[in-house]
């Protein structure tokens, strides 16, 4: 029997490491990157209704400081464009409202349009009955954005091309971070453009990023917080600190304050730092706060998009 309803999550997540290769001619950058998913999820509800269309509402979840008007509500939502595009996919004529409770930062560096989408493209698959495996919804994923393969993926996956060509790494145990969300955006468009001005400016010609150290591997394939802090490296850092570059004080604060490292998460402009395990990641969450800052603790891995 077919379903009226379908509730799914999906992560955000962190570039444990993060390698910009030279811009490609279709606008994007060649990237090898370590992703790890995280404990911050997305939840999105899908629902039939009679009228056909695509009906959409956020809710910002308790703990989460976000401006409900930098969320478009209409077809630029990439929730809105997975559903519309699995629908054609699908040949069917989408008639269902979605409805978006947020935790993860927006415009933060995380992915939380990409877990939206995810997560409507697990929900919209469940409640049509589309029968697609996760491989084939990852391919719809692509059109989308670079990073909603992963979000359907989750746990800690090596990613090449866009950080579409996913490889899934190995994680024994969890790692704890503590989130720091900016009061404010950085888009991720802008960022790549600043470091490919920074890169110009030095005469710097970036290779072709192949293959991701495989130190890092290993530190999280045994969970080793220690061996990761002194790993963990993105090319983005410093163009997000040249457009914000308050982000490098809060960097020195979280560090100042107990985190093994500090590093901009993706684009930016959110920070992650790593902690030793959860009650240094809670202890630092807390002296975050009491200076004023937003910080969750979170851990990871955390598992890919699913249907609950
Ligand atoms: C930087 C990363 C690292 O995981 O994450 P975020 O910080 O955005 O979360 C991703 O590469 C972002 O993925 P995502 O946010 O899905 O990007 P998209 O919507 O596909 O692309 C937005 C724009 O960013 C630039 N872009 C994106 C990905 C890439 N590999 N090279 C690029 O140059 C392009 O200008 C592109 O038009
Ligand atoms: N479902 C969505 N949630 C948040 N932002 C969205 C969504 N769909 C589209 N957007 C737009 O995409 C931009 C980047 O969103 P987001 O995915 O949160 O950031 P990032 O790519 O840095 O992880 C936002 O500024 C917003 O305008």
């Amino acid at each position: 029997m077919s379903r009226d309803t379908a509730l799914a999550s999906a992560p955000g997540k962190i570039n444990v490491s993060l390698h910009v290769g030279p811009l490609r001619e279709d606008g994007y950058h060649s990237l090898a990157s370590v992703f790890l998913a995280v404990s911050l999820r997305e939840d999105v509800r899908a629902t039939r209704r009679l009228d056909p269309g695509i009906g959409l509402s956020v809710t910002i979840a308790d703990g989460l400081d976000v401006d409900p008007d930098s969320i478009p509500l209409d077809e630029r939502n990439l929730a809105h464009r997975a559903a519309a595009l699995l629908a054609a996919h699908a040949g069917l004529e989408p008639a269902l409202d979605l409805e978006i409770t947020k935790r993860i930062p927006v415009a933060g560096g995380m992915a939380g349009g990409s877990a939206d989408a995810a997560a409507t493209l697990v929900a919209c698959n469940e409640l049509w009955g589309c029968g697609l495996t996760r491989e084939e919804l990852a391919t719809l994923g692509t059109e989308l954005g670079a990073d909603v393969p992963f979000c359907l993926l989750g746990g800690a996956a090596v990613g090449l091309g866009v950080g579409d060509e996913l490889t899934t790494a190995l994680v024994h145990g969890l790692v704890h971070w503590v989130v720091v969300p900016a009061e404010f955006g950085l888009s991720t468009p802008e960022v790549f453009r600043t470091l490919d001005r920074l890169r110009d400016a030095e005469g710097f010609d970036a290779p072709e990023p192949h293959t991701v150290d495989a130190a890092i591997l290993a530190a999280l394939r045994s969970a080793d917080a220690h061996a990761l802090s002194t790993l963990m490296v993105n090319d983005l850092q410093r163009a997000a600190v040249e457009l914000a570059p308050e982000l490098r004080d809060v960097l020195g604060l979280g560090e100042s304050l107990g985190a093994l490292a500090g590093l901009v998460s993706g684009s930016g402009p959110t920070l992650a730092f790593l902690c030793e395990d959860a009650s240094a990641a809670h202890a630092l969450a807390e002296a975050l706060r009491h200076e004023g800052h937003a910080a969750l603790a979170v851990d990871s891995p955390g598992a890919g998009a699913r249907v609950h």
